[in-house]
């Protein structure tokens, strides 16, 4: 589904440069909101993608003709129940996953496989190579990839881990790091690969509430930082709503699309305001039924 308007080009700069607009346009006859965007292409375009998993006993439908843009400077949310087929459509863009049937472009080309213009951030502590250092870690996926050269990698690496807060840690090796250091660390080897989109799998699920919110803040100023493109999974209705500016709501196992919601309006520090109560409020009542 492709819903564009056209504005100014002094709109257009607007979005690009602060990724989103106030402006929000429902679609006619649907829960789909719109922020307009103008003539620009997506940069992720999902569309009709049907996922499944042949296991010894039958075919697990993940996901029933899903189709979604993502724009590029989109902080993109996939939201929904257990088993509704997030991690399933972020692995499917990844690469991971072929769709059963549909398809998944980037850039304009059919998603075939992995690639390092995706890469992934995972919920668990343990997606580092823990017999190498933080650096050597970050470096790695460059040098692995061909990415970059050895003095070029390490100097990437280290420019992401000073923007994650790790400039102390370079040497140090993954298993005397927090949880929230490691997630740290798997940010910035995402970063330094500068794919054209980030994708995250609730990396921030298995941390305490007050790291959680932190890594949060500091994801955003990352965002402020650069605009990268983000598709983040996660079943927390509030840290969709402060850390995306769309939202795809996803109906429970097999995932389909239940709404599109703009919360570009929306900050860390909107959590207990009337508006964004309401709009969790909202959310909830799609997800599970009833009306909104
Ligand atoms: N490797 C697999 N083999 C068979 N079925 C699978 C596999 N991975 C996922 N599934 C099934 O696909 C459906 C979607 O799973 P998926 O993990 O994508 O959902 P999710 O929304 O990310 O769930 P959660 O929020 O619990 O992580 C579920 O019914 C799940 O049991």
């Amino acid at each position: 589904m492709s819903h564009s308007l056209t504005l100014p080009f002094q709109a257009q700069r607007d979005f690009v440069e602060k990724g989103s607009l106030a402006a929000t346009v429902t679609v006619p006859g649907t829960a789909i909101e719109t922020t307009p965007h103008f003539a620009m292409e997506p940069l992720l375009a999902v569309k009709n993608v049907h996922l499944e998993y042949a296991t010894d006993k039958s075919i697990v439908r993940a996901t029933h003709d899903v189709s979604f843009n993502v724009y590029p400077s989109d902080r993109f949310i996939l939201l929904g129940p257990s088993g509704c087929g997030k991690s399933s459509l972020l692995k499917s863009v990844a690469g991971f996953l072929p769709p059963h049937s549909g398809t998944i472009e980037l850039d304009g080309k059919v998603v075939s496989k992995a690639g390092p213009d995706r890469v992934v951030v995972f919920q668990e502590f343990d997606q580092l190579a823990p017999w190498k250092t933080v650096k050597q870690n970050v470096m790695f996926a460059l040098l692995a990839s061909r990415t970059l050269g050895k003095k070029e990698a390490a100097e990437r690496a280290e420019h992401y881990l000073h923007k994650v807060g790790l400039n102390r840690f370079f040497d140090a090796y993954p298993h005397t790091l927090s949880g929230g250091m490691k997630q740290r660390v798997a940010i910035a080897r995402a970063m330094a690969m500068e794919p054209k989109v980030l994708l995250m799998d609730e990396p921030f699920a298995a941390l305490d509430a007050l790291t959680r919110r932190k890594m949060q803040e500091e994801l955003l100023a990352l965002w402020e930082d650069t605009k990268f493109t983000l598709m983040f999974v996660t079943h927390s209705i509030e840290e969709a709503l402060v850390l995306g500016n769309r939202i795809l709501l996803l109906s429970p196992h097999p995932g389909r699309v239940k709404a599109e919601i703009n919360s570009h309006q929306f900050s860390l520090d909107s959590a207990g305001s009337p508006e964004f109560q309401a709009t969790a409020q909202r959310i909830h009542h799609l997800l599970f039924n009833e009306q909104a």
